[in-house]
């Protein structure tokens, strides 16, 4: 570790301690009297960065986009409805039928001819039968809401509108418009026209409009296959943590997480800390996007860069200038297929994860960028002097609470959190806007929506 890197750990650390005091739970209301920020907590020494190759993360987040521009078209797939949900439309969904297909109640009642009162037929009209006989002046059926209009009706009287008298004549206890409550075919779309645009990102919504409009299958962008590869020999899958190993905190998260995003995950594979096993899995992965955990430092068993190296991958980004999360990469191993190298530290993973992973894998998936969006600082937030800093935070009301036990090392703060707040370099006042990325829970419903 060189006496820069040091430093920049002590600010990372005295950072997330500065915020954390006093010590309390991640939801209770702030203490008073914390003063807004302009600097951090005070260890570190003014100096010149320009030295270290880190790109800066608004740019970290553009190159990782572009990244997934060059991999090049992505070819569409047919996926049966049921199958589409969370993927992009490759081709606009134009409607293959009229909507309604024909003319349809839209009461229950009964569908009359001319003016009341009306001699009502003995048979009735339900939803899904054929078409029914045609009604002659003077005459009344009883009808179900959807069921299709016989021919010659002039309006649709509901049950709650009409009376029969004695003699079984049906008569209006309201007035009655022509056409009323009739749909008439094609009220919402024509066979042809564009129900919704190329680039659509597939909403359950959506799914009910492609089926209604005809669809068994729609032609859409593939998920992004991703394989994840757990790197680091003290981990553990199961038990407590014991005699210097740890659990594997990020198998268990990432996967949800990078589905949400858009990816298909076709692979989590743990390899210890071991070279020949990473480049092995490197070099026959077919996955178009490769996410890594841990490794990426200068360690003695930090095999990320010496890997890429020898499999002759071109790095895009190696080190953002971010908190937590500096050590993370981006290289293209070949033109279509990327590597996302994660830190090992899981809330220094998770920065990488919306960093860089979350722009490639939402290009590749052809959606759209989520419009950018601010809310006030609930508390001041200290910043790192060079580096914007990424913070959980809970959106309160019209605020966000930045939240404590955001160490590099910890997920106690993100567990609660809806958010990252985007914390500028020098930090952020209370009541100051800053921009948020909403976490996918917040917005996406992983269980819902995108599994
Ligand atoms: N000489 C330097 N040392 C370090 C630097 C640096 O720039 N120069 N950066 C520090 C920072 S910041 C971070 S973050 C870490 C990044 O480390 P690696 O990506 O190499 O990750 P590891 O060393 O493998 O692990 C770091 C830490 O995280 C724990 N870990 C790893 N994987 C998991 C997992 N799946 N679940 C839970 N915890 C995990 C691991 O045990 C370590 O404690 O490097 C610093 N050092
Ligand atoms: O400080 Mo590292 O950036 O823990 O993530």
């Amino acid at each position: 570790m060189t006496a820069q890197d040091a430093e920049e750990l002590d600010v990372e650390e005295a950072l997330a301690v500065a915020n954390d005091r006093p010590v309390r739970g991640p939801a209770e209301p702030r203490s008073t009297g914390e003063t807004p920020t302009t600097g951090h907590a005070g260890t570190h020494r003014a100096k010149d960065d320009s030295h270290h190759r880190a790109t800066s993360w608004p740019e970290a987040r553009a190159v990782a986009e572009r990244a997934a521009r060059s991999a090049g078209r992505r070819a569409p797939v047919s996926v049966t409805v049921d199958q589409a949900l969370g993927l992009v439309l490759a081709a606009p969904l134009t409607a293959l039928t009229d909507l309604p297909s024909f003319d349809t109640s839209a009461m229950d009642g009964w569908a009359v001819a001319g003016p009341g009162p009306w001699a009502v037929r003995e048979d009735g009209v339900l939803a899904g039968h054929a078409e029914p006989v045609r009604l002659t002046d003077g005459e009344a059926v009883r009808i179900a809401t959807g069921a299709r209009i016989p021919p010659d009706t002039t309006a649709v009287l509901r049950s709650e509108h009409g009376r029969t008298d004695d003699k079984g004549r049906l008569h209006p206890t309201r007035d009655l418009a022509h056409g009323q409550d009739i749909r008439p075919r094609g009220q919402e779309c024509r066979n042809g026209d564009q129900l919704l645009p190329l680039g659509t990102q597939i909403t359950p919504a959506a799914l009910g409009l492609a089926s209604a409009a005809g669809y068994d299958t729609l032609s859409v962008l593939p998920r992004p296959r991703v394989e994840l590869l757990v790197l680091g020999d003290e981990l553990l899958t199961e038990g407590l943590p014991r005699e210097g190993s740890i659990r594997d905190a990020l198998g268990p998260m990432l996967p949800s997480w990078l589905r949400a995003l858009g990816a298909e995950i076709t692979a989590v594979r743990r390899l210890g800390d071991n070279a020949d096993a990473l480049y092995r899995a490197v070099k026959k992965s077919s996955a178009e996007l490769i996410v890594t955990t841990g490794g990426t430092a200068s360690g003695p068993v930090d095999h990320v860069h010496p890997t890429l190296r020898r499999v002759g991958a071109e790095l895009l980004v190696d080190g953002v200038k971010v908190r937590p999360g500096h050590p993370m990469l981006l290289a293209r191993v070949k033109p279509d297929q990327h590597l996302v190298g994660l830190p090992g530290n899981p809330l220094a993973a998770v920065s990488g994860l919306f960093t860089l992973a979350e722009p490639l894998l939402r290009t590749l998936a052809g959606r759209v960028a989520p419009e950018p969006y601010t809310m006030p600082l609930r508390e001041a937030v200290h910043g790192h002097p060079h580096d914007t800093r990424l913070v959980p935070v809970a959106l309160r009301g019209d605020d966000a609470l930045p939240l404590h036990y955001n160490g590099p090392a910890m997920l106690r703060g993100i567990a609660t959190a809806d958010a990252l707040a985007v914390v500028p370099p020098g930090g952020a006042r209370s009541g100051q806007e800053l921009e948020l990325l909403d976490l996918p829970w917040a917005t996406g419903g992983i269980q819902v929506c995108f599994t």
